[in-house]
């Protein structure tokens, strides 16, 4: 995945990182990442997927600031949120731009895309205007909408779970589609949703690190875990659909109104967008200016990393962190301050989480109160557990594989 950006930056000036760490006890100088070779660096080092397992295990040696380069390309992978947070909330100043994507952003042209733009005057007024549209009051005129087209995904889904992972991609874009342009999407093979599904594959080809195109179409490919977790964990779910039934009385839908009530439910979305972060690296930035940070010398036009899929799996926070346990918090205000990492960083952090947030809790909660999932099949027909190597795809967005399952309409059914 990066290895198609950095030949973007090979161009870049001669970066220098000054990467040997001096130990002020024993005066011994280590390395901060994997030996490089001359002029092409850590290029045939780089994992081919899954790229944050190897990371995370680089730091097991290296520590959590690894450096690596590629072409004469510096980058910095951050393993912990420690050191993340240190550079690039409490730093932000500095840590708050982004690489410049050749192929993606200047030949494909989504460079005017604000996930992609370099921290300038021009970033800063589009990023205020999201701001201003997508938090405080300004959120609730969206409800009746998330509301209507999680009913919508619900339904579909119980007339044919064979077509889930095409409802949820549905939804997502139906949502951000009315949303932008107050346009309804048709049931089935709208033209828009089809073009934008296109250009988002021409992008991902173009550049897997900006795959992400968040500005354009945002999706919820967290809905998906959720249905998988469901499945494989029929104790989460009854006791989620208990909570829902206790709340929302019979003879009606969940509505966002009823999120304070629903403790449970809410962490069941903590838990979900824990459990496989869709931005398992975030988005890359890009430090500006020559920096120090305790023995590192870190220099300008370097490209910083966060592993938030390493950060979400500590087991010190995050006990047996493979296993999906909504409960971890529950009255746990540390497990829920790291989780905050999902959405990024500093000033580039995610401006849709609350937006995003919504949609995903009104979309479980509908799911919870109308369905029963269950019967979890990979695409082979095999029963998959709880205990099955379930392998995410690769990429910026890491999806889950592409799997089954059944479900049944609850009897109470209220659509
Ligand atoms: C589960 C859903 C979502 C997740 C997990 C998510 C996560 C992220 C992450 C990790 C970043 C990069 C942050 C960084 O660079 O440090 C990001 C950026 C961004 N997100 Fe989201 N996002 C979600 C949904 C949304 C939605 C619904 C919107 C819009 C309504 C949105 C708009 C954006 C934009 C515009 C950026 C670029 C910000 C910038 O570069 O300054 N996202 N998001």
């Amino acid at each position: 995945m990066i290895r198609q950006e950095l030949v973007d930056h090979s161009s870049s000036s001669a970066l220098e990182m000054n990467c040997s760490v001096t130990s002020p006890r024993d005066g011994r100088g280590s390395r901060c990442g994997p030996r490089a070779l001359p002029v092409i660096g850590n290029l045939l080092q780089m994992p081919k997927n899954h790229e944050w397992k190897t990371f995370a295990e680089w730091a097991k040696t290296y520590g959590d600031c690894v450096y690596v380069h590629i072409l004469g390309q510096p980058i910095i992978l951050l393993n912990s949120l420690s050191v993340a947070h240190d550079l690039l909330n409490q730093r932000s100043a500095i840590y708050s731009s982004r690489p410049r994507l050749v192929m993606a952003g200047e030949l494909i042209g989504f460079a005017q895309a604000v996930g992609l733009m370099p921290y300038s005057p021009r970033f800063l007024s589009l990023r205020r205007l999201m701001h201003k549209e997508l938090n405080g009051s300004m959120l609730q005129r969206y409800w009746p909408l998330h509301e209507e087209e999680s009913r919508l995904l619900v339904e579909k889904a119980v007339q044919d779970p064979s077509l889930l992972q095409e409802s949820i991609r549905h939804y997502a874009g139906s949502v951000i589609l009315r949303v932008t342009y107050g346009y309804r999407t048709a049931p089935q093979n709208d033209k828009f949703l089809l073009l934008a599904e296109k250009v988002m594959a021409a992008f991902s080809l173009a550049s897997q690190p900006g795959a992400w195109a968040v500005d354009i179409l945002p999706r919820w490919p967290q809905s998906l875990p959720f249905f998988l977790a469901m499945a494989l964990y029929p104790e989460v779910q009854s006791a989620a659909q208990a909570e829902v039934d206790r709340v929302v009385t019979a003879g009606r839908l969940p509505q966002l109104s009823d999120r304070p009530n629903l403790p449970y439910v809410e962490c069941v979305m903590r838990e979900v967008l824990r459990w496989n972060p869709v931005a398992p690296l975030g988005l890359p930035h890009l430090l500006n200016n020559d920096g120090i940070y305790g023995d590192y010398h870190l220099t300008a036009g370097s490209i910083v990393m966060a592993n938030v899929w390493s950060i979400l799996q500590d087991p010190a926070v995050f006990p047996d962190p493979r296993q999906f346990r909504p409960e971890r918090f529950m009255n746990d205000k540390r497990a829920l301050d790291v989780a905050t990492c999902i959405f990024g960083f500093g000033r580039r952090s995610c401006p849709g989480v609350h937006f995003a947030e919504a949609s995903m809790f009104i979309a479980i909660a509908t799911a919870l109160s109308q369905c029963t999932i269950f019967n979890p099949t990979n695409s082979r027909g095999e029963a998959i557990s709880r205990y099955s190597n379930i392998e995410y795809r690769t990429g910026t967005i890491s999806h889950p594989p592409k799997y089954r399952c059944d479900i049944n309409p609850r009897t109470m059914l209220n659509f």
